[in-house]
């Protein structure tokens, strides 16, 4: 295989989705290609981070996908291997961007729709060219799900655990799922737009419709051209999962437990891009089964582009910020570029005459007539082993029979093949049997993984609380499950299969009214998401390496309008009131309140009774100035 390697950064925009409620306010601006929102540590000066491309929130499907994939696409028939995956805080919009509706596809069907265009239009100029021959395309697909750290197949009904094989050449995480070949939009929509409604999809407090899971369309491009060169390109199409703060999802039960996984895999994928860019020496991909599909997007050798969704309502305002955060960190990743272009072996025609032997029943290889309806019945790029191609190829050729010794020796050879993979199922058997924890185990003590995998002391320690984390998930079955797993609602599965469809697929949506900007009291616990689990203000102050700002962030003046006195009286009204109404767990919600200081804060309230003002609460034992000033910065109350 010819390999040419070019580097390029990740790509990263950003999609600002409209706001979808009259009565909330909106801290968020889009300035070219810059984004500005609110500083919460000053709120008279803004921050204003640049992308690559950022959308606003007018802006179009089919003006995010021309800007920012369409492009990429002959890169992918070129033999190179592209990643688009959508990332941000639940509710941000991003299986809107990637999946879209009928009405307002968004980028996998117009991926699709553009794809065979292409594919077509290379066909039409190459025959009216000098060509006689125009290449051949074959494109196959896999749709999966990675739900609760399992990989399902979507395009299959019903959920199955499946099992998991690794490129041990490029050590990339495949999921060994069925893969469907398509030759046109619609065959291939016909088998997308049931699996779509498979994915796991249920209602949580911040949106209707949450994604439990991570999903993956991989569309793989085989195109030969007439001279019989091969180029192999990879199309990774990812809507993530969004990240969930539970405290204000509500979550619970399974919801909760479905959360834990998606916010540890996207804490992984923190872990992977810090790595990165600190450049050290090993990497923890095998985290989390995400990030190992991520591995070849995020200093792999794809070109990958990031679509960061944001929402502007004030109650996402540290998810915004944290995402913001996290996408700054990502446009500094490089990736290597590879170009996969494969020349088939060679047959090597035989010196020897050989003569011609009687056949045998039996033992021999089929007659050659047989061989030739076998080969007629496969499509012309049926092969997508570049092996098993010249195998036919071999067969049906007119070359003579090889000889005896010849045959033997193939004989013995595919003896040999069927043992190593009989034994090869074996092992993947046993390795799908095996837990997660136990197969990254073994995995890490592999020599290929010690060059990758990190087992800091750290890591370990966050993993561990993780764990803990998920073991005190309660164990209560949630009611509000839109859409349970095909497993769980065999029958059902029809009304909940329209019930996506018309989400998704359905009648166009009621346009969303555009409101005036202004900002309001931020009275819900705002917490960051799991990729940032300290206050921004916190890791700040002990001078993390991971400073949150780049140097492309910058901090400007704020418009005085944005956040004006009547806005901040208003802000510390409303926050005495909670610190005189909360519970104990509501007062948890605040930023930088644990249980420890909620309980003081409670039980002074309860002893004294409530505050006359927000310095009242240095009175409370533990409340110094400094820890005061901290609490208040970090839920953007300022003015006392
Ligand atoms: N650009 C947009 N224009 C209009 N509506 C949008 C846009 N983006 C998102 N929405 C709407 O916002 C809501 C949330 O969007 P969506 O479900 O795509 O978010 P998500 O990021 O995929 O969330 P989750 O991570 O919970 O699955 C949906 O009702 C969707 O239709």
């Amino acid at each position: 295989m010819d390999k040419r390697s070019t580097q390029t950064k990740v790509k990263v925009v950003v999609r600002l989705r409209p706001c979808l409620s009259t009565s909330e306010k909106t801290f968020v601006s889009v300035v070219g290609n810059k984004v500005q929102i609110l500083n919460h540590r000053n709120i008279e000066e803004n921050l204003q981070y640049e992308f690559n491309t950022v959308f606003d929130e007018n802006s179009s499907q089919a003006e995010v996908f021309s800007t920012s994939v369409e492009p990429m696409l002959e890169k992918v028939l070129q033999g190179q291997n592209v990643s688009v995956f959508a990332y941000g805080p639940t509710g941000a919009g991003k299986t809107h961007t990637m999946l879209g509706m009928t009405s307002d596809p968004g980028i996998i069907p117009r991926v699709i729709q553009s794809l065979f265009e292409a594919i077509e239009e290379k066909q039409a100029s190459a025959l009216n060219g000098n060509s006689n021959q125009a290449p051949q395309f074959k494109v196959t697909f896999s749709y999966m799900e990675i739900y609760n750290e399992k990989v399902h197949d979507l395009l299959v009904s019903g959920h199955q655990d499946l099992p998991i094989r690794e490129d041990a050449s490029k050590n990339i995480f495949v999921a060994d799922l069925s893969e469907k070949s398509i030759d046109k939009y619609e065959t291939f929509m016909n088998h997308f737009e049931p699996a779509a409604s498979n994915r796991t999809v249920a209602a949580t407090k911040l949106n209707k419709y949450s994604s439990r899971s991570h999903t993956i369309l991989l569309l793989k491009i085989l195109r030969r051209e007439p001279d019989g060169k091969e180029m192999r390109g990879k199309l990774y199409l990812i809507d993530l999962a969004g990240s969930e703060d539970n405290r204000r999802t509500g979550n619970k039960g399974i919801r909760l437990k479905e959360s834990g996984a998606i916010n540890k895999s996207l804490f992984v994928l923190g872990e992977v891009v810090d790595a990165i860019n600190q450049n050290q020496p090993r990497i923890p991909y095998r985290n989390s089964k995400l990030t190992r599909l991520l591995q070849d997007s995020i200093g792999g050798g794809c070109h990958a582009v990031m679509i960061t969704n944001i929402a502007p309502e004030e109650r996402f305002y540290y998810d915004t910020y944290c995402t913001l955060n996290f996408a700054t960190k990502s446009k500094k990743i490089v990736n290597t570029i590879t170009t996969h272009v494969v020349r088939p072996p060679q047959i090597e025609k035989p010196t020897a005459t050989v003569r011609p032997i009687k056949r045998h029943s039996g033992s021999l290889p089929p007659s050659k007539p047989k061989l030739r309806k076998l080969s007629s019945s496969l499509p012309s790029l049926s092969a997508a082993d570049p092996h098993s191609a010249s195998c036919v190829s071999a067969a049906v050729s007119n070359d003579p029979l090889p000889s005896p010794l010849v045959r033997q020796q193939k004989a013995f050879e595919s003896a040999i093949q069927e043992k190593l993979s009989a034994m090869e199922k074996l092992v993947e058997n046993l390795r799908s049997t095996t837990n997660m924890k136990d197969l990254t185990a073994s995995e890490s003590n592999s020599p290929n993984s010690a060059n990758k995998e990190s087992s800091t002391p750290t890591s370990n320690k966050t993993r561990k609380s993780l764990r803990l984390s998920l073991v005190s998930v309660q164990s209560d079955d949630s009611p509000d499950v839109i859409f349970p797993t095909p497993k769980a609602c065999k029958g059902k599965l029809t009304d909940a299969t329209n019930l996506l469809k018309q989400r998704h697929f359905g009648p166009p949506q009621q346009k969303v009214k555009k409101q005036k900007v202004q900002y309001r009291v931020v009275e819900d616990s705002t917490s960051c998401s799991p990729l940032f689990p300290q206050s921004p203000a916190i890791s700040r102050k002990r001078g993390s390496s991971q400073d949150f700002e780049s140097p492309t962030t910058k901090k400007i003046k704020a418009a005085p309008h944005i956040f004006n006195n009547e806005d901040q009286a208003k802000r510390n009204t409303e926050f005495l009131e909670l610190l005189n109404s909360a519970s104990v767990k509501e007062l948890q919600g605040l930023q930088t309140v644990g249980v420890k200081r909620a309980k003081m804060i409670y039980e002074w309230r309860e002893l004294h009774g409530s505050f006359s003002s927000i310095h009242g609460l240095l009175d409370v034992p533990g409340f110094s100035d400094k820890v005061l000033k901290k609490l208040l910065r970090s839920n953007l109350v300022t003015n006392i």
